[in-house]
């Protein structure tokens, strides 16, 4: 195995310092290493962190490989500095049996870009009425401990009682998509002054409100552990609030799009920027902002969703909600917080790590820990082309935008997936 010496990399932050990675692992940190076997990269002005972690990820296969596949998605998250991705359960087929999720585990570990845990769905077929074999997911070669209908809410109270109750034997999670179908029918965007002006059926704040507000309940109630996908309003941020002020074992996840972008992106009827949850006031990003920096939401997850051309590049109301996210959150990340390392660190990779029992990622660099890592030119500046991104789908709302940061380097397990910004298989 090739070893490799960073020099003058600053760790999350701290002063420049070496370090080298051989065997897997990080094998010393210190000024003035030397290693005449390694390759050498120079880290001057660069920023090594814990490689990023990704709980919300759409890889689209089995079933939708002309939008992404496992491999694509993969290669994607590596560009984006990410080690792991949990990869959501709506494929088709669902990933609701063992077979399913050890597929999608197995396609992960042939492209050996990212680890790929698999979410396994709360209900057959994601329909709402029957749990799936959350016991047999658990049990499988995929290990799956978080469970979702992402795309899909878990509406009926009654189902997400059994779901939670169910997920206690082996500490797994519920993530739930919060979306009361009832006050969404046929929503096209938020409802608001927009919507109004635009004519379009809004989707109100409070069907994702009540339902975190029942679920932190639910889960309250049995001492379970929830987290709730792409937080997107106000109201959200202070049900959360509240509930994490009791005790109660909730979690929560911001997109970066969400933390950016408003609902007026959709004047431009540009379907792109159509989404789920939508996008919505600029008092809800200051509100998610301030709930990300407090630790009341504690994530950022891209919630990156793929779709082909003709899913997207339609008229508003028949495209598919849904927007790319991988190859762009670390740079929205620094352009919202800052150069604020420690806190990028927490919220995009030991805190995602944390909550799906990634052993050995979101760690940060120090002797002896697996070398799960990426490293940042924070001084980089970047103009988005969709059509160089590494996903198979070109559905980016920052298309033409110039972000900070760019991703330089990105080792999973020692192995470089990312050398000189550019994907090494
Ligand atoms: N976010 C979206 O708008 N779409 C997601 C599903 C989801 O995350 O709800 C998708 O799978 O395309
Ligand atoms: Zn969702
Ligand atoms: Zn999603």
């Amino acid at each position: 195995m090739t070893a490799y010496l960073i020099t003058s990399v600053s760790i999350v932050g701290a002063a420049p310092t070496d370090l080298l990675i051989r065997d897997g692992v990080v094998a010393e940190v210190g000024p003035g290493l030397s290693a005449p076997d390694a390759v050498v990269v120079d880290g001057t002005g660069l920023v090594a962190l814990p490689g990023l972690v990704d709980l919300h990820t759409h890889l689209r296969e089995p079933g939708r490989e002309d939008a992404e596949t496992v491999e694509s998605g993969s290669r994607a998250a590596a560009l984006g500095g990410y080690t792991a991705v949990c990869a959501m359960a709506n494929t088709s087929p669902v990933a609701d049996t063992a077979g399913v999720v050890e597929q999608v585990w197995r396609l992960g570990r042939e492209a050996g870009l990212v680890d790929v845990q698999p979410v396994g769905a709360v209900t057959v077929g994601l329909a709402g009425e029957r749990l799936a074999e959350l016991g047999a997911m658990a049990d499988s070669a995929a290990r799956v401990r978080i469970f979702s209908d992402d795309g899909h809410c878990v509406a009926d109270p009654l189902l997400m009682r059994r779901a939670l109750e169910y997920v206690k034997a082996f500490d797994g999670i519920i993530a739930q998509h919060a979306e009361e179908p009832r006050l969404t029918e046929g929503a096209q965007m938020h409802e608001g002054e927009v919507s109004t002006r635009l004519g379009l059926i809004g989707w109100p704040a409070v069907a994702e409100e009540a339902i975190i507000a029942r679920d932190v309940l639910l889960a309250e109630h049995v001492g379970s552990r929830l987290h709730v996908c792409h937080v997107s309003t106000a109201g959200s941020v202070e049900v959360l609030r509240q509930a994490k002020a009791r005790g109660v074992r909730v979690t929560a996840e911001v997109t970066p799009h969400h933390l950016l972008l408003t609902d007026e992106r959709a004047e431009t009827y540009d379907p792109v920027f159509k989404v789920n949850p939508p996008l919505r006031t600029a008092d809800d990003i200051a509100a998610l902002r301030s709930a990300l920096a407090d630790g009341v939401i504690d994530v950022i997850a891209t919630d990156h969703a793929p779709h082909a051309v003709e899913d997207k590049e339609c008229e508003w109301a028949y495209a598919r909600p849904g927007m790319l996210g991988l190859e762009t959150a670390l740079s929205i990340a620094l352009d919202v917080l800052g150069p604020e390392w420690d806190l990028i660190a927490e919220r995009m990779s030991r805190t995602p790590a944390r909550i799906a029992g990634l052993t050995g990622h979101g760690v940060d660099p120090a002797p002896g820990v697996p070398a799960n890592l990426t490293v940042i030119d924070p001084a980089a500046r970047r103009t988005i082309e969709p059509a160089e991104l590494a996903s198979r789908s070109r559905n980016t709302p920052y298309a033409r935008m110039t972000l900070p940061g760019r991703i330089v380097a990105t080792f999973l397990r020692g192995e470089p997936t990312v050398l000189d910004g550019k994907a090494v298989k």
